[in-house]
């Protein structure tokens, strides 16, 4: 299954057509982890980064929650990261997620992946453990001390049970390299306290809320559903960018339905059906992570079948008459 885009959008994703980006900004995507009999299936992998990279994607994230890193080994994740960073060829970042609750697990990990071609980490704050505040700064400096590359503050409550305060964020920009944070469980107040952080890009981790947190200033955003649609993404970011709010709202409301059901069963098993479906990997996840019902993926198939039929006739219209 793939997804026709018109010329006039095609010229908007060619590189020369539209201005550099500082970084952390733009559609951001942690890539699935393509499994093939209980291994990773690195040619998938590469086959699938540069399909990424050629839809215009801004950044990916290997071996984050969406690419089931606590299921990989350390070998696992450098020899992704490898791979990914290959078929990127410098065209975007890419970036590796850290977790864990033990400090010192992950400063072993970091030693164990070595330098394997990314140019930073996405890194939540410890789950489980529940720590205080100034243990979750001394965590997070701990790991930047020895990574010598910048981290992106990764704040998802729902996952880890503890939250990054905005004075810790503040703390940590002041001391160390953390030039971004993907937040999420946002709402309007927390956008804003994080936006006026200073020297701190943001990038929105909460997929629906996406176009609320650009419109609001949010730099970016890391989303696992832009790697079903990721020419669709970029295009409705474009059209929020140089064009009109109008045509990007148009563009981002089709895709709504589509990112309400990848978090209706647990992130990343919908987001491997529908790339199943586009042939872009097998349905294939490690424990505890299991593929989704049989009922969702009816639901998923029709509605990719809707969006593969949808014709963009009325947005190009809605794109001209903006101009
Ligand atoms: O893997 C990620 O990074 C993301 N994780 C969030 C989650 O799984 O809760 C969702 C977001 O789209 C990206």
């Amino acid at each position: 299954m793939s997804f026709p885009l018109p010329r006039l959008l095609d010229a908007m994703l060619d590189p020369n057509t539209y201005m550099a980006r500082s970084a952390y900004s733009g559609i951001w995507t942690p890539m699935i982890t393509p499994f093939k009999n209980g291994a990773v299936d690195y040619d998938a992998a590469d086959l699938f980064a540069s399909h990424l990279v050629g839809s215009g994607i801004h950044g990916l994230v290997v071996g984050g929650t969406t690419g089931e890193g606590p299921a990989l080994t350390s070998y696992e994740k450098a020899r992704l990261a490898q791979t990914i960073t290959a078929s990127v060829a410098g065209h975007i970042p890419v970036f590796m997620g850290l977790e864990g609750a033990n400090t010192q697990k992950i400063l072993n990990e970091l030693g164990e992946l070595g330098d394997c071609g990314v140019q930073g980490y996405l890194m939540s704050a410890p789950s489980y453990v529940r720590p205080s505040q100034d243990g979750i700064y001394r965590h997070f400096m701990a790991i930047a001390e020895v990574a010598k590359l910048p981290i992106i503050l990764y704040d998802i409550p729902i996952r880890t049970g503890s939250v990054l305060h905005t004075d810790t964020v503040v703390r940590l920009t002041q001391n160390g390299d953390f030039p971004a944070i993907k937040a999420c469980g946002l709402t309007t107040e927390r956008l804003k306290a994080l936006l006026a952080i200073q020297d701190l890009k943001v990038m929105c981790g909460d997929d629906t809320w996406m176009f609320r947190a650009f419109e609001m200033g949010a730099h970016g955003a890391i989303s696992a559903s832009a790697q079903v649609a990721p020419r669709r993404f970029v295009e409705a970011y474009h059209m929020l960018e140089k064009y009109s709010a109008d045509g990007a709202w148009k563009r981002f409301n089709i895709l709504l339905p589509l990112m309400e059901l990848m978090f209706e069963e647990p992130n990343p098993a919908p987001v491997k059906a529908a790339l199943a479906m586009q042939d872009w990997c097998i349905e294939e996840l490690r424990l505890p992570m299991t593929p989704v019902t049989r009922a969702y993926r009816d639901d998923l198939k029709v509605l990719l079948d809707n969006m593969h039929a949808l014709h963009h006739e009325d947005l190009i219209c809605a794109d001209k008459s903006s101009k």
